[in-house]
C-alpha cells in the first residue's frame, strides 16, 4: 500500500514529440518533491497529468493506492482530491475572495463552508480579507488566497506550478516560507514544479531532477549536490568549473592536484567539474602554491565570487565567505576540497 502519490512508468507524446519518457516517482504523504529541470523538459506535462487535466498515454497514477489514471481509464480531476496552484494565481476577478475559496465547497453545508473558508484563509495569514476582490489585492495576497482555495477541500495531494515566479524577490522568500509551513502542517503530499535550483533546495524534502523527459537523478537535496551521479546533475546547481583529463592509476590530474576518480576505468576520458565553493583561497605561502591572479571580486550577499586567473592559463570563479576574499591582494594561492570535485566520463 502507498499512501501519496505514485507515478509509474508513464511515458506522454505531444504528437511526434515525446516529452515525457518512462517516468516514476512517488511522493509519500507531507513529503514536498520539487519537479526540477530546464524549460521544456515535461515538468508541466507530469504535473497535468497527476491533475488528470491530460490524459494518461502509458503507465499508471495513483492516488493514496486508489488508480487515478491508465490507459483507458479516468478519475476526473475534481474527483481525485488534488488541489492546484499555478503561476498566474487563476482567481475569478468577479468573485471576492470568500467566494472564490468557496468555489470548490459548493457541494459543503452553509456553515461548513463558511468555517472552511476561514481556516484555509487563517492558515495563510489572511484573514482580515474574506471580503476583498482580487483587484484590490496584490500578486502575492493573490497568490495565498490562491492557496487558501486549493487548501480548503483538504486535498490528498497538492501540485504547484511554478507558484512564486511572478513575484518579487521579497514576497516570493515571504511566500515560499508560508507555503512551505502550511503543507507541512497539514501532512499533505506536495508536488512543486520550478526551474529554479536555489527554490527547489529551498522547498524541498527531495528533488526530481529531469532533463528531456527523462529522471535524471531523484533524490535529498544534500545527495544531489554533494553526489550528483552524472554531469547534467552537478552543474544544474549552478555554475562549475570544467577541466577535462585522463583517468590514470585511478585518478585524474587538474591544476589543483590529482583528483580520485576510482570508479572510472583507467584511460578514460574524463570531465572534472569543480564547484566554486569548492576552491579555497588563501596566501601564497611557499613555492608550492597553485597560484592564481585575481581578475575581480563580485559581491553575492554573504559570499564573494572571486574572478581568477591561473598562472598556467585557465580562467576559473571561486565562491569565498567575504571576510576571506582578496579585496586588493594581486595574487592568491588555491586549495581544492576534495568534496567539491566531481569526475564523470566525456560520454
Ligand atoms: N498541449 C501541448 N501540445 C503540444 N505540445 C505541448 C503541449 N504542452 C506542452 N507541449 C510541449 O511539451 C514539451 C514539454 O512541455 P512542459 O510544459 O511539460 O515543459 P516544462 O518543463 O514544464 O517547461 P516550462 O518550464 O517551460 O513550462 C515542450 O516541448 C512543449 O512545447
Amino acid at each position: 500500500m502507498t499512501d501519496g502519490l505514485k507515478m509509474s512508468h508513464v511515458s506522454h507524446l505531444f504528437g511526434e514529440n515525446r516529452v515525457l519518457r518512462d517516468i516514476s516517482f512517488d511522493v509519500a504523504p507531507g513529503e514536498l518533491v520539487c519537479l526540477l529541470g530546464p524549460s521544456g523538459c515535461g515538468k508541466t506535462t507530469a504535473l497535468r497529468l497527476a491533475a488528470g487535466l491530460e490524459k494518461l498515454q502509458v503507465g499508471e497514477i495513483s492516488v493514496d493506492d486508489q488508480i487515478v489514471a491508465q490507459p483507458g481509464g479516468y478519475v476526473e480531476p475534481e474527483k481525485r482530491g488534488v488541489g492546484m496552484v499555478f503561476q498566474d494565481y487563476a482567481l475569478f476577478p468577479h468573485l471576492n475572495v470568500a467566494k472564490n475559496i468557496g468555489f470548490g465547497l459548493r457541494h459543503f453545508s452553509e456553515a461548513d463552508r463558511m468555517s472552511a473558508i476561514k481556516a484555509a484563509l487563517e492558515q495563510v495569514g489572511m484573514s482580515e480579507y474574506l471580503n476583498a476582490y482580487p483587484h484590490e489585492l496584490s500578486g502575492g495576497q493573490q497568490q495565498r488566497i490562491a492557496l487558501a482555495r486549493a487548501l480548503a477541500p483538504k486535498p490528498r495531494i497538492m501540485l504547484l506550478d511554478e507558484p512564486f515566479s511572478g513575484l518579487d524577490v521579497a514576497r516570493r522568500a515571504d511566500l515560499r516560507d508560508t507555503t512551505l509551513h502550511v503543507l507541512k502542517d497539514a501532512g499533505i503530499a506536495t508536488v512543486m514544479v520550478t526551474h529554479d535550483p536555489q527554490e527547489a533546495m529551498y522547498m524541498a524534502d527531495r528533488i526530481i531532477i529531469m532533463n528531456e523527459g527523462q529522471i535524471m537523478q531523484d533524490g535529498s537535496p544534500e545527495t544531489l549536490y554533494f553526489r550528483p551521479e552524472n554531469r547534467f546533475v552537478a552543474s544544474f546547481f549552478g555554475e562549475v568549473n570544467r577541466f577535462s583529463g585522463t583517468v590514470v592509476d585511478g585518478k585524474v590530474a587538474t591544476p589543483f592536484g590529482d583528483v580520485d576518480s576510482q570508479s572510472i576505468e583507467n584511460g578514460t576520458e574524463v570531465e572534472v567539474l569543480i564547484r566554486p565553493e569548492g576552491l579555497h583561497i588563501g596566501e601564497a605561502l611557499n613555492g608550492h602554491d597553485v597560484l592564481a591572479h585575481v581578475d575581480a571580486v563580485r559581491v553575492l550577499g554573504e559570499v564573494n565570487l572571486v574572478h581568477l586567473t591561473l598562472e598556467a592559463g585557465a580562467h576559473i570563479h571561486a565562491r569565498v565567505p567575504r571576510r576571506f576574499s582578496p579585496i586588493n591582494q594581486p595574487s592568491v594561492a588555491i586549495t581544492l576540497d576534495p568534496d567539491m570535485a566531481f569526475v564523470f566520463p566525456m560520454t
